[in-house]
């Protein structure tokens, strides 16, 4: 394929990742796999580059751009001559997508300590974390084995480049390594794991998070549940991979109390690493940023306030609720976890066992910028 013709690719890909987006449909990712199946003309160096494209013009615009030509065109204005099956040439006037890195609706919305420093590190490119299985193997034999380095921050992690490709590797086929951002990494230590009888992982989506509490602790009773069942059966297979025994409980919305009644009052800890925004992982998924609208987030704040309110009984006196988004903006941070603070006279605020990122309200914020890790919210409550 001539430059042009890339162009013109990406162009057409745009546009689906434009619409999935506003539709809440796949992500950008799986559309540009779906562009190449029917096109088998293109070479691995043109989808190489075609995706390159696709992702400089989705992380160069925070506005969902008015067309796939109109996200491409600041970036390749040269390819624009109407050459081959190139797109045509420029009309005067014709829209062009900003540059930016925070949607302008979002901005207010961000905790106070992000500020506008820090926005380029939010869709700089993320590198691949490894999260060591400490149950099989040690971090610096990881280290070791996959030429890494270590996370410095999690004593269970280690640092890839961008893009380096480890699901093939022997030493992730025998479960010996998982693949995880360091801030995940730390939701599961914020839990304390080591000496926990019995852990209930809320909202355990693929399992990541269950998978590291069984990882640091092999003798604690891990529950993970969640409410979407193909996400929940990915748990089985991994957890097969890492030799961890985690039982799992599929929820039924709004019904989700029901499934959990054996364990009111029991846990030791209970994480909620809740449904959110996810614009702390705008660096892995840039797209996220136009797919997210006022109403999804008016619903997203109030389903994480209701997961909190399902998780407090299930926490034995004494015990733990660990409260984890994804997200770098206050409403889902610091406020819910005032909200819940307020709501729930029995939990008072526990210190996260560790000094990570910065104190934001009674809760700590991570940060790209800051700590290098994908942008978290972590708070820890204790069951007076
Ligand atoms: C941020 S994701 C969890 C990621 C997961 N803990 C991990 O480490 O990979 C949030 C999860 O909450 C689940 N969820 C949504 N509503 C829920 C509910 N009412 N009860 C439990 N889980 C729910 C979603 O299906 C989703 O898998």
């Amino acid at each position: 394929m001539i430059p042009q013709a890339r162009a013109q690719a990406a162009i057409e890909i745009l546009d689906q990742v434009i619409a999935s987006a506003l539709e809440d449909g796949p992500p950008a990712d799986a559309l540009v796999s779906a562009y190449f199946k029917t096109r088998r003309y293109a070479g691995s160096k043109d989808r190489r580059a075609v995706r390159e494209l696709v992702f400089r013009a989705i992380r160069h615009s925070a506005e969902v751009p008015a067309s796939g030509r109109a996200a491409l065109l600041p970036l390749a204005e040269e390819l624009f001559d109407g050459h081959g099956h190139g797109p045509v040439p420029v009309e005067e006037g014709e829209p062009r997508a900003a540059a930016g890195v925070v949607p302008g609706w979002i901005v207010p919305e961000l905790s106070s300590l992000v500020g506008e420093a820090e926005w380029p590190a939010l869709i700089e490119r993320a590198p691949v974390d490894l999260r060591a299985n400490l149950a099989r193997t040690s971090r610096d034999a990881m280290v070791a084995h996959f030429g890494a380095r270590p996370t410095p921050l999690s004593p269970w992690g280690l640092r890839l480049p961008s893009d380096s490709a480890v699901t093939s590797d022997p030493a992730f086929d025998g479960g010996l390594v998982e693949v995880q951002d360091e801030g995940s990494q730390l939701i599961a230590l914020a839990c304390d794991p080591a000496g926990q009888g019995l852990m209930i992982d809320l909202c355990a989506g693929a399992g990541g998070k269950a998978l590291a509490l069984a990882a640091a602790n092999p003798a604690a009773r891990i529950i993970a549940c969640d409410t979407n069942k193909a996400r929940l059966m990915k748990l089985g297979p991994r957890a097969e991979r890492a030799g961890a025994e985690i039982e799992w409980r599929l929820l039924d919305q709004p019904r989700e109390a029901e499934a959990l009644v054996e364990f009111q009052g029991q846990a030791d800890v209970v994480l909620v690493d809740a449904p959110c925004s996810g614009s702390g992982t705008w660096r892995r998924n840039p797209e996220g940023r136009w797919r997210l609208t006022a109403d999804r987030f008016d619903r997203i704040a109030a389903l994480q306030a209701r997961v909190l309110d399902l998780a407090a009984p299930l926490v034995r006196p004494g015990g733990s609720l660990v409260y984890a988004v994804c997200s770098l903006l206050a409403r889902e941070g610091r406020d819910q976890a005032d909200a819940f603070l307020s709501r729930h006279s029995g939990f008072a605020q526990q210190d996260i066992p560790m000094d990570v990122g910065r104190l934001d309200g009674v809760g700590r914020l991570l940060t790209p910028g800051h700590d290098g890790t994908d942008g978290f919210f972590i708070a820890r409550f204790r069951a007076t």
